[in-house]
């Protein structure tokens, strides 16, 4: 499907559990902005949940998958929440890139730990390599979303209210220098 390809929109990437879809949907109503989270669309698109999808297909098959909803989307003006994997797709990150401003919502990773930990890991899905540890992962990926990123907002030691300001701030900016 060919997008729409203007860079109207704002995409959030991240870690897993930094906020993308926590604060997206909040910043989306605050602009009065369409709200898009590409791991609904994912599971309406494969009709499963994403952990159950990564179970039946592995690693490679669901970064495809991912990489193909993503590249399907046709929207403007609208606040995208990615999968913290997203990143591992070069054609995803390009394509996002060519639509939207991307935006990196930084977390330590004592902080992404703490959250993880907080979570079902298993039934939320996380894309690593079975050997791979957290913090191994953590490093690979920082370097990824570091070398998309249009913009970086700080999502440690801020409540979901603060980082919501911090975001609509970010993205006001970003319209009035265009
Ligand atoms: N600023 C914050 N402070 C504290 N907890 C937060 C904050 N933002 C999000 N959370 C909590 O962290 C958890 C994960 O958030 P969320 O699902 O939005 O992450 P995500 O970045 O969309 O992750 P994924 O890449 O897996 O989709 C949720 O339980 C949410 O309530
Ligand atoms: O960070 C990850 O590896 C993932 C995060 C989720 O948003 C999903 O996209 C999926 O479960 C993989
Ligand atoms: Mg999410």
């Amino acid at each position: 499907m060919s997008g729409i390809r203007n860079k109207s929109n704002i995409a959030l990437i991240g870690m897993p559990a930094c906020g993308k879809s926590t604060i997206g949907v909040i910043v989306a109503e605050a602009l009065n902005r369409p709200f898009i989270d590409t791991d609904s669309i994912i599971q309406e698109i494969n009709g499963k949940p994403l952990w159950r999808l990564l179970e039946d297909e592995g690693r490679e098959q669901f970064l495809m998958l991912e990489s193909d909803a993503v590249c399907s989307l046709s929207c403007a003006n609208s606040v995208i929440a990615t999968g913290g994997s997203v990143v591992y797709s070069e054609k995803a990150m390009e394509f996002l890139k060519s639509i939207a401003d991307i935006v990196f919502m930084e977390i330590s990773y004592p902080a992404v730990a703490k959250r993880l930990a907080h979570l079902d890991i298993q039934k939320r899905g996380v894309v690593m390599h079975n050997e791979k540890k957290l913090l191994e992962l953590y490093e690979e990926r920082d370097r990824l979303y570091r070398k998309y990123a249009d913009y970086t907002v700080a999502a440690d030691e801020r409540t979901v209210e603060e980082l919501a300001a911090r975001l609509i701030d970010v993205i006001r900016k970003s319209t009035a220098e265009e």
